[in-house]
């Protein structure tokens, strides 16, 4: 086996890899990034980027009947599914053209094979061994699917990014963000959809906002069940049937999607190898620089279930590569409040603390301000689709600590307070702030009195 030299190894072209090389090889690293699949791992390829356009999609299919309560008498169509997948797929290897372009301009040199552990040093890949001071795992995560009988008769996400019609009636297992983006796509686009949720939906999240939007979700048409195990799965004259732990008996269904959580990608690594210490779930342990128990090894992204989501990623990965090769050795992510965007129907954004993280890192000291309106764009249509906003804030001076919103439009509106809110934005600073009149966001510098209690 011929070995080659490196100063960093990459082991991963998803978000985290492909923004940690790049970065490097601006610095001046020779790096090599080892993928035996397509660039951009799970974000551009079955994850934020088909999903989005599904949810755009589904957005359209919803603008028609709007439409329609405005006066436009066309009768609503239904999409080309197809056709809009092969124009979703042409988006993608766009991305895929561009990280290509980026790879090459930096020298990276690709390989399209799995990485794997010789040594702390060392990686296998295919026919080569290659070595370098620097290694860094940006693996990713793969979807879960539970250990019952029948269950390899439903599909998890990346199965619906294969699917080339709207099943007509689905099950979706799970409670997360990816059951509900499913959910409210498949739905608007014209499925019959049940949800089974072990707890509640969203957990992690505030809890008014979660049951709020299980509430409009059940105003779109989709039926949650809570508190509802899923025991087993069969198929039968081509439907799917489904056995739950509540004795009930639902409807058959034409897919069945498993959206319960995901595992970190390190089987194909040899981890034992290197002595690489893993939690309980499978994720590597990191510590506030990324660096794993192995001198010289790192990880980012899923792979440590840190706040899976390709910002989060992708920022790691940069400031790795600053603090190793850009003269920075203090240079780590700020994992405090990170925003994101649930792209449910309609979409949730949260940054910051839930009010019952609030309330128990500061007790007393917690308090609320709360607004819910019908956009005039829907109130217009008579769909009374209610958009709320909560303030969750602590001390004199009312400093914000958290920020929530559900409803149409929030996931453009939050990334404007997340700027202010990673400043240390108070309530008087969103009072001093003129409206933007008449909008949705206008509500958030228009709040009123503390909600009591
Ligand atoms: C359906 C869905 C929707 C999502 N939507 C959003 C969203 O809207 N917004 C958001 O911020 N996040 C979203 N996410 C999460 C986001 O996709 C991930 O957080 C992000 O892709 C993580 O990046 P990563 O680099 O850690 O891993 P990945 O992007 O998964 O990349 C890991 C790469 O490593 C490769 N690999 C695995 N093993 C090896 C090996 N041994 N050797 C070499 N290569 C290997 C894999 O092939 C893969 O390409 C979504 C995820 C899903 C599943
Ligand atoms: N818009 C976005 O930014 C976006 C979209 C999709 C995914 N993501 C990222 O990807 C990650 C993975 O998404 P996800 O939806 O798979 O995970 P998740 O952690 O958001 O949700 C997993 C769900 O599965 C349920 N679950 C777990 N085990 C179960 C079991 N044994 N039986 C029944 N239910 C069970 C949980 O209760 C939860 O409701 C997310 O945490 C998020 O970070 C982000």
């Amino acid at each position: 086996m011929t070995s080659e030299a490196f100063d960093l190894i990459v082991i991963g072209g998803g978000s985290g890899g492909l923004a940690a090389a790049i970065r490097a090889s601006k610095h001046g690293a020779k790096v090599a990034l080892l993928e035996p699949k397509e660039l951009g791992g799970t974000c551009v390829n079955t994850g934020c980027v088909p999903k989005k356009a599904m949810w755009y999609a589904a957005q359209m299919a919803e603008a028609q009947y709007i439409a329609m309560d405005y006066g436009f008498h066309d009768k609503p169509g239904s999409l080309d599914w197809p056709g809009f997948i092969e124009r979703r797929q042409a988006y993608v290897e766009r991305i895929h053209a561009k990280y290509q372009q980026a790879l090459d301009t930096g020298h990276i040199t690709v390989l399209r094979e799995y990485g794997r552990f010789l040594a702390p040093g060392r990686v296998q890949a295919g026919t080569r061994e290659l070595t370098a001071p620097h290694v860094l795992i940006a693996t990713g995560s793969t979807p879960n699917r539970l250990d019952k009988p029948g269950f390899d008769l439903g599909m998890t996400s990346d199965g619906f990014f294969d699917l080339r019609a709207c099943p007509r009636r689905t099950a979706i297992v799970g409670g997360g963000y990816i059951a509900v983006e499913l959910a409210g796509v498949l739905r608007a686009l014209g499925s019959d959809v049940d949800m089974y949720v072990r707890g509640r939906l969203m957990s992690g999240f505030d809890e008014e906002m979660a049951y709020g939007l299980g509430d409009e979700m059940r105003q779109h048409g989709i039926r949650v069940h809570y508190e509802c195990q899923i025991d087993a799965v069969h198929e039968k004259d081509g439907v799917l049937l489904l056995d739950c732990d509540r004795g009930d008996h639902p409807a058959p269904y034409d897919a069945l999607i498993w959206a319960v959580g995901r595992h970190a990608n390190t089987a194909s690594l040899d981890i034992g190898r290197i002595g690489l210490v893993t939690g309980d779930d499978g994720h590597v342990e990191i510590d506030d620089y990324q660096n794993t128990n192995v001198p010289g090894v790192y990880a980012v992204g899923d792979v440590t279930q840190r706040m899976a989501l390709t910002p989060v990623a992708v920022a790691a990965g940069r400031k790795l590569a600053d603090r190793l090769f850009g003269g920075k050795p203090e240079a780590k992510l700020d994992y405090q409040n990170i925003p994101s965007v649930v792209f449910s129907h309609p979409p949730l954004g949260t940054i910051g603390m839930s009010e019952q993280q609030a309330r128990e890192r500061y007790g007393a000291d917690v308090h609320l301000y709360k607004q819910s309106f019908v956009p005039m764009q829907l109130a217009l249509a008579h769909r009374p689709i209610t958009t709320r906003f909560k303030l969750i804030c602590v001390g004199g001076d009312s400093r914000i600590v958290g920020m929530q919103m559900l409803g149409p439009g929030v996931d453009e509106i939050l990334q404007g307070f997340a700027v202010a809110i990673k400043m240390g934005a108070t309530k008087a600073d969103l009072d001093a702030t003129l409206a933007i009149h008449p909008t949705s966001s206008e509500e958030m510098v228009l709040m009123g009195d503390r909600v009591p209690g």
